[in-house]
């Protein structure tokens, strides 16, 4: 019997163990703070911020959010985050990506102070996981590592291929699980849009976690009997494009006033007829993104106050 991974109480049960750490940290005499920044009028991405603030405002972290116009010059933005760098209320910052294309990403990354950089995209955070002593763990590829472990999907020794080299998820993800460690010693295999034979790869795999951005681009007939599946895709598809490609995919109401639906990058039916376990999206790994990024804001006010607050 295929398990469905629910995500949601997974990412519920971690939250709950953050909450002695905020006490901790009160005690102490701090709240962290976390400052989002959206330059995007992207529904997609207004949607995660919303999501972020209300989690932070959930467990008791200050939600701190700042909105520039998408056409602002760049300036603007490396402003903000100087600010935002010198505050010392904030104990993270959260640049939501996508940016627009006149904005160079990876030198606002580098503008973060590494120390508030939650995301854990600053290049020397990146570093120190690739060394194998993390400061942030990338909030997706981290809550996947939590998935596997609440559902006791033993990583060592298994064959890990990973779809998709994003800086984001494909890279930290093959990154974590080949590290010597009780969440890692995987042998991972990391495949992309340039991989020969695709289907060969993934049917060799204990676990594939399916990180490229393309919508339902593993089906069952890629995958072995047994294999752990991990979605990370979140695309949305318009509906009506969806009811004529497939007559027999139905939408619900809420769908169809969304005027799109979300698809993973699995073909979720045929894959859970092999799958011995798999992620539903939504509800799969989504919601351990955000929870991640809250762990994340609490470590980065640990290490700031020097209070070790006993992170799950
Ligand atoms: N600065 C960052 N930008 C982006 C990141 C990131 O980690 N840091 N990741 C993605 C998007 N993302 C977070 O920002 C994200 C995506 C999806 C979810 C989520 O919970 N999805 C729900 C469905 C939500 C919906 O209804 O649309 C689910 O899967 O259940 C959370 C965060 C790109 N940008």
């Amino acid at each position: 019997m295929t398990r469905i991974i629910d995500g949601n109480e997974i990412a519920d049960r971690i939250t709950a163990d953050l909450e002695p750490c905020l006490e901790t940290l009160a005690d102490a005499g701090t709240t962290p703070g976390l400052a989002t920044v959206l330059m995007s009028d992207d529904g997609a991405s207004e949607t995660y911020v919303s999501m972020k603030r209300q989690a932070c405002n959930d467990l008791g972290i200050e939600s701190i959010h700042h909105e520039l116009d998408p056409d602002a010059p760049a300036d603007a933005l490396f402003d903000r985050i100087d600010e935002l760098n010198d505050d010392p209320a904030v104990h993270g910052i959260l640049v939501q990506l996508p940016l627009p294309d006149h904005v160079d990403r990876q030198a606002v990354l580098e503008r973060i102070d590494p120390r508030k950089d939650v995301d854990g995209f600053h290049p020397e955070n990146v570093g120190r996981l690739v060394t194998g002593t993390p400061r942030f763990k990338p909030c997706t590829p981290h809550g996947i590592q939590k998935l596997l472990e609440a559902e006791g999907v033993e990583t060592e020794g298994a064959d890990v291929v990973v779809v998709g080299r994003s800086n984001i998820v494909g890279k930290p993800m093959a990154n974590l699980l080949v590290q010597k460690s009780d969440t890692g010693n995987a042998t991972v295999t990391v495949c992309h849009s340039r991989t020969d034979d695709l289907a060969a790869k993934t049917r060799d795999a204990d676990v594939v976690v399916a990180a490229a951005g393309v919508p339902e681009l593993i089906d069952g007939s890629m995958l072995s009997p047994g294999t752990t599946v991990i979605d990370v895709g979140v695309n949305r598809v318009d509906v009506s494009e969806r009811r004529s490609e497939d007559s027999q995919t139905s939408s619900d109401q809420s769908d169809t006033e969304k005027g799109y639906e979300l698809v993973g990058d699995v073909e979720f039916e045929s894959a859970k007829e092999k799958a011995d376990a798999i992620t539903p999206v939504p509800g799969g790994v989504g919601p351990l993104t955000i929870t991640m990024l809250l762990y994340n804001t609490i470590k980065a006010a640990s290490l700031r106050a020097d209070v070790d607050v006993s992170l799950p």
